[in-house]
């Protein structure tokens, strides 16, 4: 059976019902039957399908909202579907496109492919040959994304948290649990708990997890760049914005937005954010036109939002629709049971990536490590194995091979650490000197500007240092 042949069903739900779809097809042909057709055959294996009768309302959708496919006929009308293609690929770069032709010419297809079509597909087609070149470029698509999402965001921490932590383990049952919805999740806890780990593993546990991941720093932002770097924004629409960029909420269509300190989000930008959650609807910088992104938010901070509300530098509506659902991860001192665990981890990982044997931990070190507070959470934790795996010279870390809390081995007295001329690195002197101004400081901006440097530069250190 071909596709013309497919009686279209009266009972079919409504296109745009799915929350998270396999993938979002633009079909443009001005035969309106064969675009019926195309709509029930895929939608009923989980995409959604936007169709155009004309070349102007595809490239108008085209323009306005993500697609991963295009199905474009050869000729639409009195229009050429292969005149258009270029401007297509223009309008929609990340869209595969699949030339649909009534002809089985070879040069048609050579053609198609030298102008940039991924596939090329001859009417009439059944509705298994649809779906599997749909697919196909569906795969090549997810493909391509990750391939962008690793080198954009480098490599983190990808395995599942477990815990023997009776409270942990329970808030690891319950975001498994709500990862299964599209409710927006707030992850609150301390810096360096693993509010990041955890926003991806509630990506991966989700039905979106096939879809991409986007996730902004907040404040390693300017605020300007910032709305640029979430909506994207037309070429020529500043200086400097030489090429068009879609923004990552494009980007993370039908997935996840991990915004990450999002208590730094800047004041000014809260709105367009709030619309964005609400109407799902945003405009790139520079172009009028209004898109759609479909994406589930998840956003973490170590501030006290609702502090932030009452001193109005955070907005109350935005608050509420980014707490849905809250998680509030437990320091790692309430946590103590999933310590060696967690070092084993960091030391195999360390002795691969530094060609080291993975040594054990002598029982010392243990118990040294038991006693401590670790105000830096998990992130202090590996940067302590870490360290201890370089410097470790047999098969056992032992207790003096932990660089535990203040001075480093040598310097008693921390002021002397800071003073000039100490025998530290200057990195040492640098982490030590931040880590005294944060003691001190009442926000983080104030510490940033006793400092004389901006909060995104003192929000790299703190990673950098694992402060
Ligand atoms: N369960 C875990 N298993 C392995 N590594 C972990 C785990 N939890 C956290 N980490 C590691 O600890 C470091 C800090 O984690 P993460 O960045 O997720 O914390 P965070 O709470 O988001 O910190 P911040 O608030 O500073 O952004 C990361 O390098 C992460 O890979």
């Amino acid at each position: 059976m071909c596709l013309a042949d497919v009686p279209p069903d009266p009972e079919r739900p409504v296109s745009d019902s799915p929350a998270a779809p396999l993938g979002r097809i633009l079909a443009i042909d001005d035969d309106r039957d064969l675009l019926e057709n195309f709509s029930f055959c895929l939608e009923s294996s989980g995409f959604r399908v936007h169709t155009a009768s004309t070349l102007q309302d595809g490239m108008k959708l085209a323009a306005s909202q993500p697609f991963h496919v295009c199905l474009l006929d050869r000729s639409i009308g009195a229009e050429s579907g292969m005149d258009a293609l270029p401007r297509l690929r223009e309008l929609a770069p990340q869209m595969r496109v699949i030339m649909v032709t009534a002809h089985s010419r070879v040069d048609d297809a050579v053609r198609a492919i030298a102008e940039g079509a991924a596939d090329y597909l001859v009417k009439p087609c059944s509705p298994e040959q649809l779906r599997v070149a749909v697919a196909r470029q569906m795969d090549t698509q997810r493909m391509l994304e990750k391939l962008e999402r690793l080198e954009r965001e480098g490599p983190r921490e990808r395995a599942a948290p477990t815990s023997r932590n009776p409270a942990m383990a329970r808030l690891l049952t319950l975001a498994e649990q709500v990862a299964r919805t599209d409710a927006n999740i707030l992850l609150l806890g301390e810096s360096g708990t693993g509010k990041g780990v955890l926003a991806n593993a509630l990506h991966e546990w989700s039905p979106r997890a096939a879809a991409p991941m986007a996730t902004i720093n907040c404040p390693s932002l300017p605020a300007e760049l910032l709305e640029s770097e979430l909506f994207g924004h037309a070429k020529g629409s500043f200086t400097g914005a030489t090429q068009s960029t879609q923004g990552r909420v494009s980007n993370a269509d039908g997935g996840t937005l991990f915004l990450d300190e999002v208590g730094d989000f800047p004041l000014a930008l809260q709105p367009k954010l709030l619309r964005f959650i609400q109407d799902k609807e945003y405009e790139r910088i520079g172009d009028p036109v209004t898109r759609r992104a479909d994406v589930r938010i998840v956003s973490a901070t170590n501030r006290d939002l609702d502090a932030m509300v009452r001193d109005n530098s955070f907005r109350l509506d935005l608050l509420y629709r980014l707490n849905v659902i809250s998680l509030v991860l437990p320091p790692l001192r309430e946590r103590l049971e999933d310590l060696e665990d967690l070092a084993m981890t960091f030391i195999a990982r360390y002795a691969r990536s530094y060609h080291l044997p993975a040594a054990r931990l002598a029982p010392s070190a243990l118990a040294r490590m038991r006693a401590y507070a670790w105000p830096g959470n998990v992130r202090e934790l590996q940067n302590v194995m870490e360290r201890a795996v370089i410097l470790c010279p047999g098969e056992e870390i032992g207790a003096d091979l932990l660089s535990l809390g203040s001075a480093p081995a040598g310097a008693g007295d921390p002021a002397a650490v800071l003073s000039p001329g100490a025998p530290v690195t200057l990195d040492e002197l640098e982490r030590r000197h931040i880590e005294a101004v944060l003691a001190n400081a009442e926000t983080l901006d104030a510490a940033a500007r006793t400092l004389g440097i901006d909060s995104s530069t003192l929000y790299r250190k703190r990673k950098a240092y694992g402060l």
